[in-house]
């Protein structure tokens, strides 16, 4: 007879939210995943077919505040946080403060208590805000306008980009998954860089995102009278997605380097195109890069160079953890033209943060994100 493995226990935090709610579209289908928490902040109280009768008749639990919560009992394996950046920190900060290899401030951390004996000593975190992508403090203060609150765990935590850092996800108690300007920017150029193909000087990376990369908050930039008929670029020089980028660009060269980063909100739901110019390194040409990246990729499930002539567009990866890269070459001689899309709800946040809690378990990466995309 066999027995069937025990299933992880998993808990959402920000489950009434767009990441939330995608989280919980791909884990119901996940086969050794169990949701037994769902919090909100507005909607506590809610059940999660009131709020999203898409995720109807799953049989989840209703959306709690994360101050209700009664931790001891609920053996957490794992918890996906999916909160606004800067919340994230407190409550990761607690969460892992009793597992015995946390941090202790009691100035910070109000009631430890309310976490004590309710997480395993190996439970796991995936956080899916920017609050520990950044290494540096200092840079985290400049960019979120804030002091951190668990700097001990932002330098513990390993950066979630998982083709780049698969061994280390696989050890980690905490992951910072990238956000999702930074995940088609980095899966673009570092290969690229770190093979020294391309010259570090005059990246630009001109991005278009979906209105849903904005969350589920009432925004009035957001209302459908703001962005339908129109596109605009936002955050010009100002982007905090911009140290997130450079800080593994620069990793990956061996030197410091900057980048021209500016996106754009365009009148869609979700997906995103980053039309990224490179010049190139000595001898170089563009088939030489898409080959390069080729290789790179030939092994990887989500991410793919498509062959020469074919044009990546967001409605080819929606709904799906896909990532496509296409690479042409400028008439301008010595650069080059990257164009990748991928989906800001999937490989752009909750598909790359379940890739990543399914290494962190041991379990084939590819679980729950096999879906293709919807097309048309
Ligand atoms: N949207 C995207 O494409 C991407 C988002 N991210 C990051 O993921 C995180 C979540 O984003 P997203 O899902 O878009 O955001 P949403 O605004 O759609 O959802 C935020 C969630 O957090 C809850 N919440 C808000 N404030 C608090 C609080 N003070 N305490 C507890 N819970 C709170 C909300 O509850 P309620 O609804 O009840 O108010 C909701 O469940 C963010 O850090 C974001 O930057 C990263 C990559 C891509
Ligand atoms: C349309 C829109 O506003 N998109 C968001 C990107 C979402 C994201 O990845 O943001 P975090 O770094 O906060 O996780 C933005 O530009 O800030």
């Amino acid at each position: 007879m066999t027995t069937s493995p025990k299933k992880i226990r998993a808990a959402i935090l920000g489950a009434s939210g767009y990441t939330g709610a995608e989280l919980i579209r791909l884990l119901v289908r996940h086969p050794h995943v169990e949701i037994v928490l769902m919090t909100a902040d507005r909607k506590a109280g809610q059940s999660i077919e009131t709020v999203y009768p898409h995720l109807a008749g799953l049989g989840l639990p209703d959306l709690m505040a994360v101050g209700d919560v009664e931790w001891p009992g609920l053996e957490l394996d794992v918890v996906f946080c999916a909160l606004p950046h800067a919340t994230s920190q407190e409550i990761i900060k607690g969460i892992l403060h009793e597992t015995g290899h946390g941090f202790v401030d009691e100035m910070i951390i109000e009631r430890p208590a309310d976490y004590a004996n309710a997480i395993k000593g190996s439970v796991k975190v995936v956080d899916l805000s920017a609050d520990f992508r950044l290494r540096d403090t200092d840079v985290y203060t400049k960019w979120y306008g804030e002091y951190h609150q668990a700097p001990e765990l932002q330098k513990e935590a390993v950066y979630g980009l998982t083709e780049q850092y698969r061994e280390d996800i696989k050890n980690a108690r905490l992951v910072a998954c990238p956000g999702c300007f930074p995940t088609a920017a980095l899966l673009t150029l570092m290969p690229l860089l770190a093979a020294q193909k391309i010259k570090k000087d005059g990246i630009i990376i001109d991005a278009k995102t979906g209105v849903s990369g904005a969350g589920r908050s009432l925004r009035e930039a957001n209302l459908f009278t703001e962005v339908s008929e129109g596109m605009h670029p936002y955050g010009v020089a100002s982007h905090r997605h911009s140290p997130e980028i450079e800080q593994e660009l620069s990793k990956s060269f061996g030197e410091d380097l900057y980048v021209t980063f500016t996106p754009h909100l365009v009148p869609m739901n979700r997906g995103e195109l980053e039309t990224i110019y490179v010049n190139l390194a000595e001898d170089q040409t563009a088939d030489d890069l898409r080959n390069h990246l080729q290789d790179c990729y030939q092994d990887e499930p989500f991410v793919h160079v498509v062959e020469e002539g074919v044009m990546p567009a967001t409605r080819h990866i929606r709904g799906s953890n896909l990532c496509l890269i296409g690479v042409f070459a400028d008439r301008v001689p010595g650069r080059a033209i990257l164009v990748t899309v991928l989906d800001n709800l999937v490989k752009g946040s909750s598909g790359q943060a379940i890739q990543n809690m399914n290494l962190m378990f041991d379990l084939p990466e590819t679980l729950s994100l096999e879906q293709a995309p919807l097309f048309p």
